[in-house]
């Protein structure tokens, strides 16, 4: 993150003679030196004049000049020192720690430090911080507290990548209580590696080493209904209680006794959905205006609908029916749904290892069930790998580029029904991405991280991997194309069993691998009995498609219907492994043999992942 500075000295006789500033440059000096990344953008000189000072702070912050201003001067005893008076006047929330730090360190190199009034605070999205006039002890207290300065100004600008790397290097260091460093040395000169040491396995062979690593979760939860669609039953569910459990009118119309027949019958009183049994039985002769859903009448045994009845009498003031003519003859139980005619009490309505659609929620809740036991799922967690990521939230600098890796794999593994948590951004250095990952260990079971896994003396993952968490790395490269360098490994951490996919950086290296290999793992680690695999359908192509490449390559596609109810599958264009717009419209993947190409109008079989719309 680049920072921007401002200095504004205090010094009436500075500011006549600004030859005579000393501090104000040699403290430019010193920032330009440790943040050699950032800029001073403001500099300026006014008199010890309350305010004058007001009035620059007041300008440098409503205009967001910089985001961290040091005043330098003005802040001792004379009657003329009055900056921390103005920056009182300014600030929104005042920031006693910096304050301390810098007392308190200074305190150890001069008694005098007790006779400092500096003040910091925020205002708006500017950090201020009162430094003394001496130059001397405005670099000191500059060296004091510039640790601080970068996570200060991340977490004022809500910068989220920023935040997360530090809270993730915080957390790690705090919890093995020593900054404990990674053991990977980046690689140099005659050290790089020229080819890489890991086989390159066919993907078949990948899927196989996957499905036999991932332990089978045994572990259940009970969660409420509304969150178990897609999750997979742990044990079967048995009805309470029958459904309906009163009988109940299938019709708009009147409960009857059958054996009265048609004709003529005196309307008792009507009864709707929702309403309790509150009257004697029916004699002969009686009838109940009933609606659908509404209980039976004790003593009726058939419902007779509207349309097959005449009206014949009404009350005085025709709100009321009093005598009605039924046309037809009824029979025993017509339009009444029975006692436990939907669900039998007592009865296995699903059996475990059901996946959960919507409707099982639908019958679950019918039955009065509010809770069901389903397969513990492994907590994931998304890492995005690399020094040039920043979150779509904050600004970005030359060279760096917006993480989408990390948002596209939560939203694709949200739309299979896994919930995954946002683990932060690592840099590609050994340190980052062992805080990063240890981070995500804590709270994780599955991590799925992207990028780094390639050539460069930069692609650490592995290594990290292996040297500073013993993972044992079960494949590293993957004859298929996108998605050479996909990682598969497993570690143990904390005595609990991790699983790791590191995935190329590519976007759409991310997205295929994860529909090829981490989405089959979570289902197959969820129901292995019933684990199977994304559908395979016939399509015939719209048009050829050639693969130059020696690695068989996974071609995106759009597959729809025809005017003739065909399927066909056209490619989504230019299939470059940066081009995620390749993905966005493709619901399927067609896998084209290494140097072959398939004709037009041949049929093909494709993996589809997402229905066709
Ligand atoms: N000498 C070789 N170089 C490369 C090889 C190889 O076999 N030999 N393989 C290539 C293939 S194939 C792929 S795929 C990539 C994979 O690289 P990495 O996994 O190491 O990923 P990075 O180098 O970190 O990044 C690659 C590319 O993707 C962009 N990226 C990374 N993360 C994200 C993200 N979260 N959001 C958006 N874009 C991201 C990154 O900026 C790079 O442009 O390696 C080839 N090289
Ligand atoms: O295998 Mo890389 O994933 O071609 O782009
Ligand atoms: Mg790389």
């Amino acid at each position: 993150m680049s920072i921007k500075f401002g200095i504004l000295t205090v010094s009436t006789t500075c500011s006549q003679h600004p030859e005579k500033d000393e501090a104000g440059p040699k403290l430019e000096k010193e920032i330009l030196l440790e943040f050699s990344k950032s800029l001073v953008s403001y500099k300026k000189i006014v008199t010890d004049d309350l305010a004058a000072i007001i009035h620059e702070l007041e300008f440098v912050t409503t205009n967001c000049v910089c985001d961290v201003l040091f005043t330098v001067g003005g802040t001792g005893f004379a009657p003329s020192d009055v900056t921390p008076e103005a920056t009182k006047a300014v600030i929104d929330k005042e920031a006693p720690g910096l304050t301390y730090a810098m007392i308190s360190k200074s305190l150890a190199v001069t008694d005098m430090a007790m006779l400092s009034r500096s003040v910091c605070g925020i205002k708006n999205q500017t950090v201020i911080i009162n430094f003394p006039g001496s130059s001397k002890a405005a670099v000191e207290c500059f060296r004091f507290i510039k640790s601080s300065i970068l996570h200060a100004v991340a977490l004022i600008k809500d910068s989220i990548r920023e935040v997360e790397t530090k809270h993730a290097e915080i957390q790690c260091n705090f919890d093995r209580n020593l900054s404990e460093e990674s053991k990977v040395k980046i690689k140099v000169g005659e050290s790089r590696i020229r080819k890489s040491p890991f086989p390159m396995l066919e993907v078949s062979d990948a899927k196989n080493i996957v499905f036999k690593t991932v332990s089978v979760i045994q572990d259940t939860e009970l969660i409420p209904i509304e969150k178990a669609a897609t999750r997979i039953l742990a044990e079967d569910v048995i009805a309470p209680k029958p459904v309906p459990a009163f009988p109940a009118s299938i019709k708009d119309g009147y409960a009857v006794r059958a054996e009265d027949g048609a004709g003529f019958r005196v309307v008792e009183y009507s009864t709707a959905a929702g309403d309790g049994l509150k009257h004697p039985a029916l004699q002969r002769g009686q009838i109940v205006r009933i609606s659908t859903g509404a209980p039976l009448p004790p003593g009726a045994d058939a419902v007779v609908q509207v349309e097959d009845t005449t009206l014949i009498d009404v009350t005085d003031n025709g709100d009321e029916e009093l005598m009605v003519e039924i046309n037809v003859e009824p029979k025993v139980g017509q339009d009444i749904r029975q006692i436990g005619s939907d669900i039998e009490a007592n009865t296995v309505v699903f059996e475990k290892q059901a996946a959960i659609t919507p409707a099982y929620i639908g019958v679950l809740a019918m039955l009065g069930i509010s809770k069901v036991k389903v397969i513990k799922r492994p907590t994931i967690g998304i890492i995005s790998t690399g020094s040039e990521l920043v979150s779509s939230k904050d600004t970005l600098r030359p060279g760096q580029i917006y993480d989408s890796n990390k948002v596209t794999l939560i939203a694709l593994l949200s739309n299979y029904g896994y919930e995954a948590k946002d683990c932060g951004i690592a840099n590609d250095t050994p340190n980052s991405l062992k805080a990063v990952l240890e981070n995500s260990f804590d709270t994780c079971d599955f991590i799925i991280s992207s990028g780094g896994v390639s050539m460069s003396e930069y692609d650490l993952v592995k290594q990290v991997l292996v040297e500073d968490f013993g993972a044992k790395i079960h494949f590293g490269r993957l004859n298929m194309k996108p998605g050479k360098p996909t990682v598969f490994a497993t570690l143990t951490y904390r005595e609990k069993s991790k699983i790791v996919f590191s995935l190329p950086g590519n976007p759409v290296s991310c997205c295929v691998t994860s529909l090829l290999f981490v989405l089959p793992a979570l289902r197959y680690i969820e129901n292995s009995k019933n684990y199977e695999e994304f559908p395979n359908v016939n399509v015939i192509l719209e048009h050829s498609i050639v693969n130059r490449d020696l690695r068989p390559e996974y071609v995106r596609l759009k597959v729809y219907r025809d005017a003739q109810n065909q399927l066909i599958a056209k490619s989504t264009g230019n299939q470059i492994s940066s081009r995620l717009n390749s993905m966005v419209d493709a619901n399927a993947l067609l896998c084209v043999p290494g140097n072959s190409s398939f004709e037009t109008g041949t049929v093909k079989p494709v993996q589809l992942f997402t229905q066709i719309f």
